[in-house]
């Protein structure tokens, strides 16, 4: 069975007080209300070590925005996959599609990456997904294809089946536009078939695919209820409880 996820990607958003309130409020909706997926949540990094106590029995799981593809050394303002282990985050997520148009992350980094990730036990969610012109050039299978190959085809089948991909058209995050639920399928059954042709249709059917996109309360459920679609990353929509707990309550 693979996991079902809903995970909170909050960006560089709240100051500590205010991050420390959701928190405290999420876990109080946790501990009140039976959830039918995992709920993560992603806060920008000076907050993973305040997440960590809050969510003290792993109610939530903590992840990082970004890790480096480096273990150590003379990289200011990185943190490494040693450190997240070391406060026992849950993971990170990898080459999100910000990462890619701000700070020229590539696939190949997106490789590095995950790999250290699983070597440190973390779980790596690794984002991919098309822009706007390669959608319109219908180029977007292969661009999905390309992103995944490159970024996951070096890791066993053990490997793959720990890492969490998140589809996430670039064209849609952020822009109030969602990918349509059939749209967002038609890709996820595309990963699917891509991992299944090089691994095998039982590893493939391991691996979990979070869509993300303007995921928002409305229409989560019908999103969710596709069959190759394990959960949602969600941006905008993770940073107000009411909202978050109705996209995690679209599962029940
Ligand atoms: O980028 C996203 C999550 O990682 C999606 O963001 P929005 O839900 O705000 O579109």
């Amino acid at each position: 069975m693979r996991r079902k996820i809903v995970a909170g990607n909050w960006k560089m958003n709240k100051n500590v007080i205010d991050a420390q309130q959701l928190m405290v409020q999420l876990l109080s909706y946790k501990n009140n209300n039976a959830a039918n997926c995992e709920v993560w949540i992603a806060p920008p990094a000076l907050y993973l070590m305040m997440a960590k106590d809050i969510f003290e029995k792993d109610e939530i799981g903590v992840f990082a925005q970004d890790m480096s593809e480096h273990e150590s050394g003379a990289y200011t303002g990185e943190i490494s996959a040693d450190m997240l282990e070391s406060i026992d985050a849950t993971g990170s997520l990898i080459g999100h599609s910000e990462r890619r148009q701000y700070h020229g992350e590539t696939d190949s980094h997106c490789n590095k990456k995950v790999k250290l990730a699983l070597d440190k036990g973390l779980i790596p969610v690794y984002c991919n997904g098309e822009t706007l012109e390669q959608r319109k050039a219908g180029q977007h299978f292969e661009v999905v294809k390309n992103q995944t190959e490159v970024a996951l085809f070096t890791l066993s089948a053990e490997e793959i089946k720990k890492v969490v991909i998140a589809y996430e058209p670039v064209w849609a995050i952020g822009t109030g536009e969602t990918a349509t639920p059939e749209q967002a399928q038609e890709i996820h059954a595309h990963i699917r078939s891509i991992i299944a042709a090089k691994y095998g249709q039982e590893v493939a059917d391991e691996v979990s695919i979070l869509y993300g996109g303007s995921v928002k309360p409305d229409n989560a459920k019908e999103i969710f209820s596709q069959p190759d679609i394990d959960g949602g990353l969600i941006g905008g929509a993770a940073l107000k409880l009411e909202d978050f707990s109705k996209i995690i309550e679209a599962f029940n």
